[in-house]
């Protein structure tokens, strides 16, 4: 089985969490996942996620501003997805969907009311805890 490695991040601000609708025609459609995506060779997670808050969100977050919250671990048809999840409540700029996705800040105790990949179902206790 194929081993893939996402980088996730939870950008908190008060008592909501940003998320983005996975664009149609992707794998997952339709879905709210936290930002990131895949570790390329050569980088650290938190040098992907960096690399992915500013494709995706136009924002700018530092290495020390990610602190490792929670990983997924969970077995799709085709690969094994790997995903540390990391929680920042400090960057630069205003998230916007640079690539035509939906973003919407989410109360973190109604993410029930979102339809996200199943992976991401085991990480949503952590963030209730905060
Ligand atoms: N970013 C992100 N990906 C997730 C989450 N949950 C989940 O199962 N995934 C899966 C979906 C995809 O199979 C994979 C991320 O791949 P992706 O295609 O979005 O990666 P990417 O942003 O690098 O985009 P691309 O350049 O490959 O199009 O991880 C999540 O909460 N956030
Ligand atoms: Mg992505």
């Amino acid at each position: 089985m194929k081993l893939v490695l996402v980088a996730a991040v939870a950008l908190v601000k008060d008592r909501r969490v940003l998320l983005a609708q996975r664009p149609a025609g992707k794998s997952l459609a339709g879905l709210w996942e936290f930002p990131g995506g895949k570790i390329e060779p050569g980088e650290s997670p938190e040098v992907a996620l960096i690399r992915e808050l500013d494709e995706e969100l136009g924002i700018t977050a530092s290495a020390q501003s990610l602190s490792p919250l929670a990983f997924a671990s969970h077995s799709y048809p085709d690969f094994h997805l790997l995903m540390p999840l990391y929680l920042c409540r400090d960057w630069q700029g205003t998230p916007h969907g640079r690539e035509g996705q939906a973003i919407e800040w989410a109360d973190i105790n109604s993410l029930d009311d979102y339809p996200m990949p199943p992976a991401d179902l085991p990480l949503l206790p952590s963030l209730r805890a905060l």
